[in-house]
């Protein structure tokens, strides 16, 4: 029988007939999440805890003590069809995110931690951003056989300003999962000052400047989105370190022997190695010797983890230029930018860092 990683990324995981079955089912699983998302089903879950059955409610039989609620309370609150709502909550009962005692249902702890509004570990706007690249997804054979990108058509319908906000949410999302992993693999007195390139949500930098109390930041980004960076930077009450910069890294200067450390996260895999090499390039000139460049990213090699091969397929669909790189190619523009000790640390399944350092003027002698 074959085996591999599956999509899960367990080592020689045995894949089989089921195998392809499961994949398929996948797809509706993923359906099933972004609709209770979209509908509020988990907010409306913990909003109606404690009491299942509160006095009064007659036509239910009395469980004292249990949370949660039953589909037709939940049908009610939301104004969905009451048949329909059981059978989505036996679906994600299922599937493990929420739980059932005799008619009612609650959140599972997993779904109470990543799934309710409000919580600083929410994953919803992600879970909203996946829904929102389905449709370009649904074409993935379009763009196979073009080569041609085939979501912008579903991006434009949405609004600009909503857009950029749930990508940008999104992003501080799926960041929130590995921050403090990215910030434990730097080294100890990388980072006196570093500038985030494509800061983005600045999740990253808010890891770094816990991480390193000494620390200040320079987040680079486009001029709308920083908007939404400066909202979550004072969130963190980190707003007294970071300095916001506006610009484009694609072509702006980023300065002369500036920053110890650039954090370059989940950027190169929107542009092709071209416009990457000359980015690489501004990079080292804004260092300071000694200096080092981080590229986080998720890598591709000849054993591709799901997750980084899934992603290449999304920017195939989502983007003109994008692509996920391998370590040997990430590794070629640093050293023909003229990083060296290039080394590759993994960080998750299918991503990791790939660190280069500027090295320090040597001292004449003579
Ligand atoms: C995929 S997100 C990554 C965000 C963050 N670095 C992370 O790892 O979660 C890409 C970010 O780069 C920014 N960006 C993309 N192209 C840019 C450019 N040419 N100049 C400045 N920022 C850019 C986007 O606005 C967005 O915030």
């Amino acid at each position: 029988m074959a085996a591999g990683k599956g999509l899960t990324g367990g080592e020689n995981k045995p894949l089989n007939g089921g195998y392809i079955l499961d994949i398929c089912r996948g797809h509706w699983a993923a359906r099933v999440l972004f609709t209770a998302v979209e509908l509020g089903l988990f907010d409306v879950l913990a909003g109606l805890n404690p009491g299942c059955f509160p006095p009064g409610a007659g036509d239910m039989p009395v469980h004292p003590g249990l949370d949660g609620t039953t589909p037709a309370r939940a049908a009610a609150a939301l104004g969905t069809a009451p048949d329909a709502t059981a059978r989505l909550l036996a679906a994600l009962h299922s599937l493990g995110l929420v739980e059932r005692e005799g008619e009612c249902y609650r959140n599972s702890p997993l779904a109470h931690r990543h799934l309710v509004r409000g919580k600083d570990t929410y994953l919803g706007h992600a879970v909203r951003h996946f829904a929102n690249l389905a449709e370009g997804w649904s074409r993935l054979g379009e763009a196979v056989r073009t080569g041609r990108p085939t979501g912008f058509e579903a991006v434009e319908r949405a609004g600009y300003a909503e857009r950029l906000r749930d990508y940008i949410l999104a992003m501080g999302d799926q960041a929130s999962l590995k921050a403090e992993k990215l910030a434990a693999a730097l080294d100890p007195g990388c980072c006196a000052h570093f500038l985030d390139l494509g800061g983005g949500p600045g999740v990253y930098t808010v890891a770094l400047l816990k991480r390193f109390p000494a620390a200040r930041a320079t987040i680079m980004d486009l001029a709308d989105t920083l908007k939404i960076t400066a909202e979550l930077v004072e969130a963190a009450g980190m707003a007294g370190r970071v300095e916001l910069r506006p610009g484009d890294f694609t072509g702006d200067d980023l300065g002369e022997e500036v920053y110890d450390l650039v954090l370059a996260s989940n950027v190169v895999h929107i542009y092709d190695a071209v416009l990457n090499r000359r980015i690489m390039a501004r990079v080292w000139r804004a260092l300071r010797p000694g200096g080092q460049v981080v590229i986080h990213d998720y890598v591709l090699g000849d054993e591709p983890a799901p997750e980084a091969a899934l992603f290449d397929l999304n920017m195939l669909v989502g983007t003109l230029t994008g692509r996920v790189y391998g370590v040997r190619e990430m590794g070629g523009w640093l050293e023909e930018a003229g990083f060296r000790e290039i080394s590759y640390r993994p960080l998750t399944e299918g991503s990791g860092l790939l660190v280069g350092k500027k090295e320090m003027v040597p001292l004449r002698t003579g």
